[in-house]
């Protein structure tokens, strides 16, 4: 087994944004830095959460990653898929055995979205549309992950609609790009039950009303770099313009990719916000 595959597998990028991700929920809910240790084990109940989810994908994924991502650690042939069992179920325990630090309702909210990701990989992911709206609740969990820490969701519910719509947007595209494998394996996503032009009218509209939504968190403290919203915004509208143009995989392969850029610079803007306000 190649030992950078128990990093890899992980999708350390997004485990790490995650993390921060939960960190900025506590922040706007509490309207202040929280105590260091909480928020070590946010960073660590989400984190660790986000890579074992990201683990038991892949270990459910082995037949279609096959086909749309063969480079990937477990087609690759870098870690058995028995290996990536058992390595998601540990990073699952080291999460809940934090979140058990906490409070009571975060080792209850952590096993719940631990539970949704592992049916998302077991059983959801082929549903049409049913696959991409639990992956979007998770990302939207994940700011409202941190409020419940602190005790209040305060405006950390404006994040975690903007995380949802978004990740709507881009879980839709990401559909459109991945139809040769999904196909392969026969799961029913929505490009596949209804086409991927009108999928792609859906992705776009959910990237319209993230929009929309992104005016909200102005309350979430944002106004001193609300500014920063603008390119963001900009990035989401042309990521849409993108799929509406064109559905093929290169075009739904560039579109998703900004989404995720549009993301990243949306939660660094909110982080300094709410640091700096
Ligand atoms: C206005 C605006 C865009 C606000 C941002 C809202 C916000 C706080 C978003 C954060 C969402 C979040 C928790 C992201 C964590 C990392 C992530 C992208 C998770 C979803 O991963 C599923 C995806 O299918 C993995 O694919 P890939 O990224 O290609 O590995
Ligand atoms: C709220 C708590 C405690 C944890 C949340 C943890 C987070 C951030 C979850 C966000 C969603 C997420 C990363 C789920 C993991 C499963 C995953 C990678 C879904 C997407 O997989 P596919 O739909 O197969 O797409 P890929 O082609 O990228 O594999
Ligand atoms: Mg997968």
């Amino acid at each position: 087994m190649e030992a950078k595959a128990l990093v890899e597998i992980t999708r350390p990028h997004n485990c790490i944004l995650a993390g921060v991700v939960g960190l900025l929920g506590a922040i706007v809910a509490a309207g202040h830095f929280p105590d260091p240790t909480k928020a070590l084990l946010v960073f660590l109940v989400v984190t660790l959460g986000c890579a074992a989810g990201n683990t038991i994908n892949d270990y459910f994924d082995y037949e279609i990653d096959r086909i749309n991502r063969p480079d990937r650690p477990l087609p690759r042939g870098a870690m058995s898929r028995r290996a990536a069992f058992w390595y998601s179920m540990v990073l699952f325990a080291l999460g809940l055995a934090f979140a058990s630090l906490i409070s009571i309702y975060a080792l209850i909210f952590a096993a719940v979205a631990y539970l949704m990701m592992f049916l998302y990989a077991w059983k959801l992911k082929p549903l049409p549309f049913v696959g991409n709206v639990v992956v979007a609740g998770l990302t939207a969990a994940t700011p409202l992950y941190g409020a419940i820490a602190v005790g209040k969701i305060g405006l950390a519910g404006h994040l975690a609609l903007c995380a949802f719509l978004v990740n709507v947007a881009r879980e839709v595209i990401k559909d459109i790009e991945d139809v040769e494998g999904d196909l392969a394996k026969g799961a029913k996503t929505l490009p596949i039950v209804i086409g991927k032009k009108k999928s792609a009218y859906i992705g776009a509209l959910f990237a319209f009303l993230t929009v929309i939504a992104s005016f909200l968190p102005v309350k979430a403290g944002v106004g001193v770099s609300y500014i920063a919203m603008v390119p963001v915004d900009a990035l989401i509208l042309y990521s849409a313009y993108l799929i509406l143009r064109s559905q093929d995989r290169e075009a739904a392969h560039l579109s998703q990719k900004l989404l995720k850029i549009s993301i990243f610079l949306a939660v660094v803007a909110f982080m300094i916000a709410s640091l700096v306000r």
